[in-house]
């Protein structure tokens, strides 16, 4: 098990309201995360699961609203947040001419997590370990996306942000990931996941469809265009 760094804390996202492109996507979002705790993120297409996963990494700021760890605003520390999490984003960003091993290190490296007895865990865990050597523009797009998966599960990072982890994924590997999870969760991390499928994320999970959440044009006012 990859020792989690920093401690695992609560995660809250309060009265949250959001415009992209001039368009309001929600608006009196909210959403607590402790130690442990899992979160589906759920709903159409462009009901704004990607959008929250975004907010929540502070890499979209919201028109209102906060995100707290522990009761601090994100916003005040933002080098702080981003070691509090690994990210899978919709894209895996692989570089073609690299391994798919030096591809899982180049990203933890920039982290700061290069760690290679979990990497070995993590390539053992989604069947990685007979294409480590190969060139990642070799992969196929489910094997490009079991690299990128574990980019995360090496990173001991506490929160799993995954956007539509199981894009690609076989059954065994969709198998692996919830493998992980469940091994991330009782270690005390946790996982937020936008996803299609029913991927399982364990006991006591919650689900949030961020596209239930009405907006009126008094909350983003002339904010939009
Ligand atoms: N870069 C962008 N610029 C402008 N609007 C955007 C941008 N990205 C997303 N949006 C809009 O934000 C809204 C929410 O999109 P988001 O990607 O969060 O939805 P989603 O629930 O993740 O969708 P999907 O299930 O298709 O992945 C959509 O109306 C979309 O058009």
């Amino acid at each position: 098990m990859t020792e989690l760094s920093p401690a695992p804390g609560r995660l809250t996202a309060t009265d949250i309201a959001v415009a992209r492109g001039g368009r309001p996507v929600f608006a009196g979002l909210s959403l607590s995360l402790g130690p442990g705790e899992a979160l589906r993120l759920a709903g159409p297409n462009g009901g704004g699961k990607s959008t929250v996963l975004r907010v929540i990494a502070d890499l979209l700021t919201p028109l209102k609203g906060a995100v707290r760890w522990n009761g601090t605003a994100t916003s005040e520390d933002p080098s702080a947040h981003s070691r509090r999490i690994a990210y899978l984003g919709h894209a895996d960003a692989l570089k073609s001419a690299l391994t798919a091993r030096e591809n899982a290190e180049t990203m933890l490296s920039v982290a700061g997590r290069n760690n290679g007895a979990a990497l070995d865990r993590a390539f053992d865990l989604l069947d990685l370990q007979r294409l480590s050597d190969l060139p990642a523009g070799w992969l196929s797009a489910g094997q490009r996306r079991r690299v990128a998966l574990a980019r995360v599960v090496a990173s001991g990072a506490p929160l799993w942000l995954l956007d539509e982890p199981t894009v690609g994924l076989d059954a065994a590997s969709v198998s692996a990931l919830e493998r992980a999870i469940a091994g991330h969760r009782a270690a005390g991390g946790m996982v937020i996941a936008a996803t299609h499928i029913a991927l399982d994320l364990g006991p006591g999970d919650a689900t949030l469809d961020p596209g239930a959440f009405s907006w009126t044009t008094d909350v983003f006012g002339e904010a939009l265009v």
